[in-house]
C-alpha cells in the first residue's frame, strides 16, 4: 500500500487549535476507510522498546520447556505465555479455522484500581501476570514499555476525540482505568506446510478501542482488507507505530468509523517458511465498567444506533474466551 498514512503525533499536539480540527479532519477520513495508520514522532524513547524487543526475543528463545513454565494455567486464562496451537483469531468472527500459527506472552493492567471488586473482572483482567523465570530483566523491560503504550494510548485518544469533533478530554472519564493488554507475538519459522485455511493470524477485527502494534522491522506479513475488498500488505515504516482502531470505536461512532480485519499471512513458500516474525501489540482498552453506546455526534437526525450498549470488560472477556482452541481447553 503505497499511500499507507503516516500521521505525526508531536506536529498536532504542538498544533493551534485550528491546524488540529484539520489534523483532526485527516484522521477521521482514515479511519472511516480503514483505521489503520503509521504513528511518528510519538517519543517513546528508543531504549524502552529495545529493551522489551530483545526481552521477548530472548524468552521465545528458550526451551518449550523453560516457556511453559509461565504458561497460563488454564484455558481461558488471559495471561503469561501461550503456546502454539493454542488460539484461532478467525474464532471471535465465528469461522473455524485450524490453530494459528504463532506463540505468545501476554501481561495485563500493572496494577488492581482501589476499590474493585467486581469478581469477573478480578479473574480476568486482573488476573496475575504469570512472569518467566528469564531471561533477565523481563519484567522491568516489559511494564516499562506497558507504562509507555498506556500513554501514548491515552495521547491518541485525544487525537481521536478531535476527530470526531468533541472537546479533547472527552474519551479521559472512559479511560482513566484501562485494562489494557501487551502481547508479545512470535511466529516461528515454518518448517512444515501450514494445514488449509491455517495463517499465523486469522482474519479478524481487534476488540478494543485502539492497538499500538510493533512489527518486526522491515518484515511483511500483516494484511488488511481494503474498502474495495482487496487484501493489502501494511507496509513496514521505520521507527513508526501501526495503529488501528478496535471494534469499540465502530460502536462508538455507529461505524462510522471502521474496525477493519486484518490477519497475518503465512511467508511466500519460495522463502522456505524460513522467515520468522516477532511483533508487539498493546490491546487498548477503556475501563472494564465504561458503557461504550453510539456518541450522539455520529446520529443524523432520523439515524438509529446500530448496536445496543456493551461494557468494555465483558464484551472483551467474552470475545478473548471465544478463540480459545480445542488443543487449549
Ligand atoms: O503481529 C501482527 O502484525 C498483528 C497481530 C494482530 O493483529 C493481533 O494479534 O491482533
Ligand atoms: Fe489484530
Amino acid at each position: 500500500m503505497a499511500d499507507f498514512p503516516i500521521f505525526d503525533l508531536g506536529a498536532f499536539e504542538r498544533a493551534t487549535p485550528e491546524e488540529k480540527t484539520r489534523l483532526g479532519e485527516t484522521v477521521d477520513e482514515i479511519c472511516r476507510k480503514t483505521g489503520f495508520l503509521a504513528i511518528a514522532e510519538h517519543s517513546v524513547p528508543t531504549d524502552v522498546i529495545e529493551a522489551v524487543w530483545q526481552s521477548a526475543r530472548a524468552f521465545f528463545d528458550l526451551s518449550p520447556e523453560e516457556k511453559n513454565a509461565a504458561r497460563a494455567p488454564f484455558p481461558g486464562y488471559p495471561y503469561g505465555y501461550l503456546g502454539p496451537g493454542t488460539e484461532a483469531l478467525a474464532k471471535s468472527k465465528n469461522v473455524d479455522t485450524p490453530p494459528d500459527l504463532k506463540e505468545s506472552f501476554n501481561g495485563g493492567p500493572l496494577a488492581v484500581p482501589a476499590g474493585m471488586t467486581d469478581g469477573e473482572a478480578l479473574s480476568f483482567c486482573y488476573a496475575q501476570t504469570i512472569w518467566p523465570a528469564g531471561p533477565e530483566g523481563f519484567a522491568d523491560a516489559w511494564k516499562a514499555y506497558y507504562r509507555a503504550m498506556e500513554d501514548l494510548a491515552r495521547r491518541i485518544m485525544r487525537v481521536f476525540a478531535v476527530a470526531l469533533k468533541l472537546p479533547e478530554d472527552f474519551f479521559e472519564g472512559f479511560i482513566d482505568q484501562p485494562i489494557s493488554a501487551l502481547r508479545a507475538l512470535n511466529y516461528p519459522a515454518q518448517t512444515v506446510a501450514p494445514q488449509p485455511g491455517q495463517l499465523r493470524a486469522g482474519a479478524h477485527t481487534d476488540y478494543g478501542s485502539l492497538t499500538i502494534l510493533l512489527p518486526e522491522p522491515g518484515s511483511r506479513g500483516l494484511e488488511i482488507l481494503s474498502p474495495e475488498g482487496d487484501w493489502v500488505s501494511v507496509p513496514p515504516v521505520p521507527g513508526a507505530f501501526v495503529i488501528n482502531i478496535g471494534d469499540l470505536m465502530s460502536l462508538w461512532t455507529n461505524d462510522r468509523w471502521v474496525s477493519t480485519l486484518h490477519r497475518v499471512v503465512n511467508p511466500p513458500p519460495e522463502e522456505g517458511g524460513m522467515d520468522r516474525r516477532q511483533s508487539l501489540a498493546f490491546f487498548h482498552q477503556p475501563n472494564w465498567f465504561a458503557e461504550i453506546r453510539c456518541l450522539d455526534t455520529c446520529l443524523s437526525p432520523g439515524d438509529e444506533p446500530r448496536y445496543q450498549p456493551v461494557l468494555s470488560g465483558p464484551y472483551l472477556m467474552g470475545k478473548f474466551k471465544a478463540t480459545v482452541t480445542a488443543k487449549a481447553s
